[in-house]
């Protein structure tokens, strides 16, 4: 192949600061190392995740870097060692990696991996601790072990899934994070059981699939929760029975869930990043078996606290990261349940531009009517 163990001179968004407008920049990206792929991307979505680190609130944010990771895209080519993915392969990328062989991967116990972990919350390659991305001669640093705001990425070769080339990668590059997560919550960090009462906290992407994985695991009552009454209507579509809007209620919404729930629902799901929901979401739960979920991710600084009492009377407070998906082994698996019409996907895309109107995407995601917005990365 033409490009392989050359620098690419290509298009990609780069953060030069938190909170300044993103800019298409020319970036050489370099060849992929032992153990590296290099994808171009075709297709990117952008994730609340993306718009926190940019927000600066992000404790392990560095700049300048290229975001994105929630993504599709056909493997460029390859680094020495590689076996698992070749150049033409159709991969979703993925930040949390499965690598099969540390203690986290083997233990049985959890999705998360430590082979590349240090390296990707601080924006480099294993290999060397160094960026393969450039701007005339300056390095920017690598997000979530992805950077798919880009035409071409480098990420670990256990950062990657390999899905069936059949998939159109407009649509499953949602798989790359919030329908996963959402899914997951519910049936591998909960483990919803048929007939239960759920409570989910914020109807975003995130919370919509959330939604989406109760039905499919047979709850009898799904409480959507938001403070934008517009998305009621289409939270029906994913699953929710019921609506509360905060606003609507003198009362804490803990006690205004309690109340609607004969003393409080099975599981409870926070979607939002927000502290105070949070500890919401978890008194809300059932004493005595009621148990909560944190999903959403909060800023720099904040903590989450509730009364110990409500831990002793049988409240268990959760948390879970891409769902509890093990990343390499079962991307390909959800694809395929897409594939079989078995779970959404596009229903959540709303909104599609390119990879120039990147910042109008992220406008967007700060109005009420959009849930995933699918940028086409080439041309
Ligand atoms: N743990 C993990 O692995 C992952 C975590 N995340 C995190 O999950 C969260 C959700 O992501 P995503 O769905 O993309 O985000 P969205 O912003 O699309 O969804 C959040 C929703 O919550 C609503 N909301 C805001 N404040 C409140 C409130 N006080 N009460 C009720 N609803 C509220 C928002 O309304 P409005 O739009 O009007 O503000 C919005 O509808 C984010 O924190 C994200 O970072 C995402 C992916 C993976
Ligand atoms: N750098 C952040 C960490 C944010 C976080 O918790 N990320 C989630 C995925 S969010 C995707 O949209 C996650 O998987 N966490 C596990 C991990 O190892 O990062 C911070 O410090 O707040
Ligand atoms: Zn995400
Ligand atoms: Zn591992």
């Amino acid at each position: 192949m033409a490009t392989q163990g050359q620098v690419i001179t290509c298009k990609a968004a780069v953060a030069w600061e938190a909170n300044k407008p993103l800019l298409i920049e020319e970036v050489q990206v370099a060849p992929p190392q032992a153990g590296e792929v290099r994808v171009k991307i075709l297709f990117t979505a952008l994730c609340h995740t993306d718009a926190y680190t940019w927000s600066g609130k992000d404790p392990e944010g560095l700049f300048p870097c290229i975001l994105g990771h929630e993504a599709a895209g056909i493997v460029e080519s390859v680094g020495e060692g590689v076996t698992e993915v070749q150049p033409g392969d159709h991969v979703i990328p993925c930040y949390q990696a499965e690598c099969r062989e540390c203690k986290f991967c083997k233990s049985g116990k959890t999705n998360l991996c430590g082979k590349v972990r240090a390296a990707t919350g601080v924006g480099v390659m294993m290999n060397d601790r160094k960026s393969r991305f450039s701007v005339k001669g300056a390095s920017i640093y690598h997000f979530m072990g992805t950077s798919t705001f880009s035409e071409y990425t480098v990420v670990h070769d256990v950062s990657v899934a390999k899905i069936d080339p059949k998939a159109p990668l407009e649509k499953v590059c949602l798989l790359g994070c919030g329908v996963p997560t959402g899914l997951g919550a519910v049936w591998n960090t909960a483990k919803v059981e048929a007939g239960s009462i759920v409570a989910v906290f914020g109807l975003g992407t995130v919370g919509l699939a959330v939604a989406e994985g109760a039905k499919t695991a047979g709850a009898s009552r799904i409480i959507g929760i938001d403070i934008d009454s517009k998305k009621f209507e289409i939270a029906k579509n994913f699953g929710v029975t019921e609506f509360v809007n905060p606003k609507d209620h003198d009362k804490p919404i803990q006690q205004v869930i309690v109340d609607l729930t004969d003393g409080g629902v099975d599981y409870s799901f926070e979607c939002i990043g927000n502290v105070s929901i949070m500890r919401a979401a978890l008194e809300c739960c059932h004493k005595g078996w009621g148990t909560s979920v944190i999903v959403g991710v909060a800023a720099s600084g904040q903590e989450i606290s509730t009364r110990p009492f409500q831990l002793v009377t049988g409240r268990v407070w959760k948390g879970t990261a891409f769902g509890g998906f093990k990343s390499r082994s079962q991307v390909p698996w959800l694809v395929e349940k897409y594939m079989k019409k078995e779970i959404k996907v596009d229903e959540y895309i709303t909104h599609n531009l390119t990879l120039a109107e990147i910042n109008e995407a992220f406008d967007l995601m700060h109005e009420g009517g959009c849930l995933r917005c699918v940028l086409k990365v080439h041309g």
